[in-house]
């Protein structure tokens, strides 16, 4: 079995067009952030990202940080059904293999709070040895949707041969089958 690397690489990408312009300050990148700092216990180096709406900005963002060796990348936005919302688009662009589980599961946790949750096209995808992620932009909607899923990830993480990651079983209880 080859030794996985202990510190997990994440990045976090804003997919907003006014936050990227500087019109509004992106609470998104930041709600994800803190979120993963209270339940990953295990080390992990966080690099966030604003990229404005689009196919190709978002696709080529990807892949530059899957070709950098991120482990894990969360994107908010631009996963509705507006002109402008093309995030879906662009991880179709860059993935290898989806996991329409956790769309599924995240829209679920979500519908129970606002009915507009159907609206969101977000999704998981894996490249490489990366898991992406995507998120609604609302910023509330970030704890809503990784709490939903996340308990899966660490384990998804072991099976593309990304690091290992921990949790704080208070929060996230990772499950991991073949230890479990
Ligand atoms: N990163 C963010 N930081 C703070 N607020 C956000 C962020 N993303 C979205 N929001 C809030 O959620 C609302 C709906 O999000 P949505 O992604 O649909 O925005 P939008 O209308 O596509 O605009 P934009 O792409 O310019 O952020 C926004 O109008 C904004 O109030
Ligand atoms: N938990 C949660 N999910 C949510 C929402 C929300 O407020 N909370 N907003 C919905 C709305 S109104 C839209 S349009 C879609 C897509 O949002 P996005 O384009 O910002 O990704 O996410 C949906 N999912």
């Amino acid at each position: 079995m080859t030794t996985q690397r202990q510190t997990a690489r994440i990045a976090i990408v804003t997919v907003s067009d006014r936050a990227s312009r500087g019109e509004y300050e992106d609470k998104g990148g930041p709600g994800a952030e803190s979120w993963l700092r209270d339940v990953v216990t295990s080390p992990m180096q966080i690099v966030r990202h604003i990229v404005p709406d689009g196919r190709e900005a978002v696709a080529a963002r990807l892949r530059e940080l899957v070709e950098g060796g991120a482990d894990l990348i969360l994107v908010t936005g631009g996963t509705g059904p507006a002109p402008r919302d093309q995030t879906p688009e662009a991880v179709a662009d860059v993935a290898e293999k989806e996991l329409p589980g956790f769309g599924e599961e995240m829209r679920r946790a979500s519908l129970a709070e606002v009915p507009t949750a159907i609206l969101s096209r977000q999704t998981a995808v894996i490249r490489d040895a990366t898991l992406i992620i995507t998120l609604p932009g609302k910023p509330a909607a970030i704890a809503t949707c990784l709490n939903a899923v996340f308990a899966a990830v660490p384990y998804c993480l072991d099976l593309i041969g990304a690091a290992r990651i921990e949790t704080d079983p208070a929060r996230i209880k990772a499950f991991r089958p073949k230890s479990a």
